[in-house]
């Protein structure tokens, strides 16, 4: 059970596990769960686990208990189902959530490709919400390929054949925002010198994606979870709503759980939106994925996708990808770009960010000195290359020039570091 301090700061976000017998719900401090609201009654509610959900009795307290909208006295709620309990929310979970989908067979979804236990897990899951129109949220770091599940869900849905719109919660300013997302008539604000429908309304018979939707200022909350309640919206400056037929996919990079503890966002809203709950991990937990993925970027940057090991592919596995499988696919690209045609991926230029929190320790001693240190050189060697070329361009004269360094000794260390320049603009 989870309780949500929805419109109450005062009553912390928090879970509970219920115990067979039911725990009772007040603002009392006899309560099992004590919510310290001033519209929850002392002896507010309680609430069952029984076999076909919780059984919720109110007793009779002053502000209610309310399900649906409706203000109930005993009723058995479904798991999911969430309680209006004075101010504050409370969601009703099943022990087991509904995660315990066994893995897909498959290694990948659409464009998502993983062969590791949790990304078969997400993939079938996938599968199953791609069968309905059920909101779905996707949670996880920058770059863990949130925005490219929710392409593959809408391409593998019924609704494919509709549109796949994009909305950033965090591109522009509350007014903006409220009319970019639910459109505006003429004249609703300086400025609206024409009707405008909305992403909401341009989504019809599609997906709406809503990225970093834990940047959806608090104030234009209530209006999207109108909107997720009844698939119609009133767009600024209209007398009448429309209705659309949308189905929501959205995503953030934040603990939105911690938000909504925080107050910065609904709870009620939190719960519209994750009717499938996603978590994608981290590509640092999910190593598995790396050679994989390794193998599908190199093809795709037109390169062989033979003989990805040996220490190269240890370093990969090694290093912490703080940004994800979007710092793999810019690594690879770069790799590729810089490398010598016909590179072997062990002789390629693989340059890593080392900044203090990420970086890899720079040798180990799992083979002789004289040999580590060489392959240290040599790796200095290709990284220092790769990253002069980003900086100077093609022109090797001004990448000698960068370098402090004669051009001929600059061709000779391209040439150890197997690396051979694009373009030697301004060259003799
Ligand atoms: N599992 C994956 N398989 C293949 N490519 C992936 C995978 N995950 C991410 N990518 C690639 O990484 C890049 C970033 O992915 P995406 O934009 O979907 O991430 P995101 O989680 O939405 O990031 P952000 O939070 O920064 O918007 C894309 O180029 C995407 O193709």
């Amino acid at each position: 059970m989870r309780v949500v301090g929805a419109t109450e700061p005062l009553v912390r976000a928090r879970m509970v596990t219920l115990p067979t017998v039911g725990v009772l719900v007040g603002a009392d401090s006899s309560c099992e769960v004590r919510l310290e609201d001033p519209a929850v009654s002392r002896k507010h509610a309680t609430i069952v686990p029984v076999a076909e959900g919780f059984e919720v009795s109110d007793l009779g307290s002053r502000n209610g208990t309310w399900l649906d909208g409706a203000r109930i006295t005993r009723v058995v709620a479904p798991a999911g189902a969430t309680l209006g309990i004075g101010n504050s929310l409370v969601q009703l979970l099943p022990e087991e959530d509904s995660l315990d989908i066994p893995p897909s067979e498959a290694t990948s979804f659409g464009d998502l490709f993983g062969s590791s236990e949790p990304m078969r897990r997400i993939f079938a899951i996938l599968e199953r919400a791609s069968r309905s129109s059920a909101p779905v949220l996707l949670l996880g770091e920058s770059g863990t390929g949130k925005e490219l599940a929710a392409r593959a869900l809408h391409a593998s849905s019924l609704r494919r054949g509709g549109p796949f719109v994009v909305f950033d919660c965090g591109a522009a300013s509350t007014t903006l925002i409220e009319s970019e997302l639910f459109g505006h008539k003429k004249g609703a604000f300086t400025g609206a010198h024409r009707d405008h429908s909305g992403a909401f309304a341009a989504a019809h018979g599609g997906t709406l994606f809503l990225d970093e939707i834990g940047d959806l200022p608090l104030s234009v909350q209530p209006k999207l979870l109108r909107l997720l309640e009844r698939s119609e919206v009133t767009p600024l400056g209209a007398r009448a709503a429309e209705r659309y037929d949308v189905r929501f996919v959205a995503a953030t990079h934040r603990n939105l759980w911690s938000d909504v503890g925080a107050g910065h966002f609904r709870g009620d809203l939190y719960y519209r939106l994750a009717v499938v709950e996603i978590h994608l991990p981290p590509l640092r937990q999910r190593k598995d994925d790396i050679p994989p993925l390794v193998r599908a970027l190199l093809r795709a940057n037109g390169a062989s996708d033979a003989e990805v090991g040996g220490p190269q592919l240890e370093r990969l596995l090694r290093y912490a990808w703080p940004g994800n499988v979007r710092e793999l696919r810019n690594v690879m690209a770069r790799a590729v770009a810089l490398g010598m045609p016909g590179a072997k991926f062990g002789d390629m230029p693989i340059l890593l960010r080392t900044d203090g929190a990420t970086r890899e320790p720079i040798a180990q001693a799992d083979m002789p000195y004289i040999e580590a240190k060489e392959a240290l050189l040599a790796r200095f060697d290709r990284d220092y290359c790769a990253d002069l070329l980003n900086r100077s361009g093609p022109n090797l004269s001004e990448a000698a020039r960068m370098a402090k360094i004669e051009r001929k000794y600059l061709y000779r260390v391209l040439e150890r570091a197997g690396i051979r320049p694009r373009d030697t603009q301004g060259d003799e």
